[in-house]
């Protein structure tokens, strides 16, 4: 399908690409996949087509996020997690089932220490997550690469995190220009990310 989105199109009982079908056709497309979770990576989207379609009703991360892990593109519901050089409920969360969701970790944007490495990516993928995006640092990132996991991140630092567990869960978490609320949708690629809260 050449770099055009796809979307399935419930109307015509089948795949289309985004310049085929409607503005409307579109928009009930993706409502119709927020209908019916979890995701899957089979729906491919691509942010750019994404915001060409719907502009200023969906919000574009301003910020430069490296693409890590296997899925450059990937999409689920929004989960977070606020949290500063201590990973110990992001690696908590890496256990818990994932059902095609997104964790979006505020770690305040600060490199000083990684939040994420191998073997919590490793954690992720396994239990099902769709993604990770880290306003903050991974490490480990030769093994995050080799994973079958979306990953953003700020940057990357071989120091550890504490593992005490201070931070919060599941609160809407501001993150450069763009609040990530619970629930909403978030679409990544190697261009960026985009939230589409409109549905909640
Ligand atoms: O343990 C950590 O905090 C990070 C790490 O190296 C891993 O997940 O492999
Ligand atoms: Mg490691």
């Amino acid at each position: 399908m050449g770099f055009a989105a796809l979307v399935v199109c419930p109307s015509r009982g089948e795949e289309a690409t985004l310049d085929q079908v409607s503005r409307e056709e579109a928009s009930s497309a993706i409502s119709s996949i927020k209908e019916s979770p979890p995701m899957t990576q089979r729906e491919i989207f691509y942010t750019s087509d994404i915001y060409d379609q719907f502009e200023d009703e969906v919000a574009s991360l301003d910020l430069p996020l490296h693409s890590l892990g296997q899925h450059k593109q990937f999409h689920g519901r929004i989960r977070t997690v606020r949290c500063l050089h201590d990973n110990g409920l992001v690696k908590a969360i890496a256990n818990e089932p994932g059902n095609g969701q997104v964790l979006v970790v505020d770690g305040g944007g600060s490199l000083r220490s990684a939040l994420m490495g191998g073997n919590i990516a490793k954690a992720f993928a396994d239990s099902g997550w769709a993604g990770v995006i880290i306003h903050g640092a991974v490490r480990d990132r030769h093994e995050i690469e080799a994973l079958p996991l979306g990953v953003k991140a700020l940057g990357s630092n071989p120091r550890k995190s504490a593992k005490d567990g201070v931070g919060v869960r599941d609160v809407p978490v501001a993150i450069g220009n763009v609040e990530f609320i619970p629930g909403a949708l978030v679409y990544a690629d190697e261009d960026g990310v985009i939230v589409d809260a409109r549905a909640l």
